[in-house]
């Protein structure tokens, strides 16, 4: 049995992907929304149109997980702290594994991080990398890094994680995997507002490939390899979330890009991740040009324009 905790999209289509190899509970706080999943056999919310196998069962009762059973927390990464204090204590022994993108505001904490806060004992990991919900719900190919620092288990795990159609990669770099992929979603914010804006796609190309830069100095500063950040995790999702309208991130930056108005209600992990490097980057005296622009942005003290020129007017450096 595996758990996914957290039935917004991405937990919803790990849980139909992984029903694929055996039976699967899906866990949501919310007792009405719980049934009507279980019942009409769809997440009409959050995953339209995929229909949930019958080996998926969805609960708002929270299950117990069996030592060595593996949990997936789904959760958006600045839910995940509160969701813990309210259900660690019934979470056991098992794996944890954060399938959620960012860094906490507040702490800087990435989310194994967090879940290592919480529960001292036992394996975190994260499962992270280029995926869109409604791909890997529709059983289309997707392939995503596993990172855990413990490699035997890490190795048993990556195992169970993979099914049909997820080809999952395995590393014991868990801080390159969680930077890359919290902060290509920070990137994504900012494509998305030069596109908005009007500024076209060689700008984008140009800030995806200078943040990438930036992600990969940061990263390393903090521990990260340089291989990890070049995969799925890393460059792989970065090119994917920068360059699709199926991303929420990119969505945003193009409304921020257009002044147009964002719905708030949709998670959009970059936002809030951009303030938290800021916030470490000044702590730590880090220099994180495109971070700090993008936190500009979505904190609506910069406009797009300023702040391309800002970055334009660095001094001349070699790449
Ligand atoms: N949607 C996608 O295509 C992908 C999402 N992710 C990551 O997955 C994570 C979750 O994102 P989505 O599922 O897309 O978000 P979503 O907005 O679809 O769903 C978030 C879910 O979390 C639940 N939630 C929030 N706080 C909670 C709490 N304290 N306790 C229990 N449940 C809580 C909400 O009720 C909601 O169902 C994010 O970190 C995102 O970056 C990763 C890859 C792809
Ligand atoms: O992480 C994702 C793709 O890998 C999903 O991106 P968004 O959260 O921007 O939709």
């Amino acid at each position: 049995m595996i758990h996914v905790m957290g039935a917004g999209a991405y937990g919803t289509a790990l849980a139909v992907s992984l029903a694929q190899n055996g039976p699967v509970t899906l866990w949501l706080r919310d007792k009405v929304q719980a049934k009507e999943i279980q019942e009409t056999r769809e997440n009409r919310k959050r995953l339209p149109g995929v229909r949930l196998p019958d080996n998926l069962t969805v609960t708002s009762a929270m299950p117990a997980p069996k030592d060595g059973e593996l949990t997936l927390l789904a959760v958006p990464t600045q839910k995940l702290r509160g969701f813990l204090e309210s259900h660690v204590a019934q979470l056991g022994r098992g794996p944890l594994i954060a399938c959620c993108k960012g860094m906490e505001l507040g702490t800087g904490l990435s989310p194994t991080k967090v879940i290592s806060a919480l529960r001292p004992q036992g394996i975190s990991a994260i499962l992270t990398g280029p995926s869109f919900a409604a791909d890997v719900a529709r059983g289309l190919p997707t392939a995503l890094t596993f990172a855990c620092a413990d490699a035997e288990s890490g190795t048993g795990i990556q195992a169970q994680l993979t099914t049909p159609n997820i080809r999952v990669y395995r590393t014991t770099d868990v801080i390159g995997a969680e930077f890359g992929g919290a902060l290509k979603n920070v990137m994504a914010i900012g494509c998305g507002a030069v596109i908005g804006a009007g500024l076209g796609e060689s700008a984008r190309s140009a800030l995806m490939t200078r943040g990438f830069a930036e992600i990969v100095r940061v990263a390393t500063t903090h521990g990260a390899q340089r291989d990890t950040l070049s995969g799925l995790s890393g460059f792989g999702d970065l090119v994917l979330t920068c360059t699709s309208e199926q991303s929420r991130n990119y969505m945003y930056g193009q409304s921020i890009g257009r002044g147009d108005v964002f719905d708030e209600t949709v998670t959009v992990e970059g936002a809030a991740t951009a303030r938290a490097m800021t916030q470490l980057a000044q702590d730590q005296g880090l220099d994180l040009p495109v971070t700090t622009a993008v936190c500009g942005l979505v904190q609506g003290k910069l406009k797009v324009r300023d702040a391309m020129d800002m970055l334009l007017s660095r001094p001349l450096k070699e790449e």
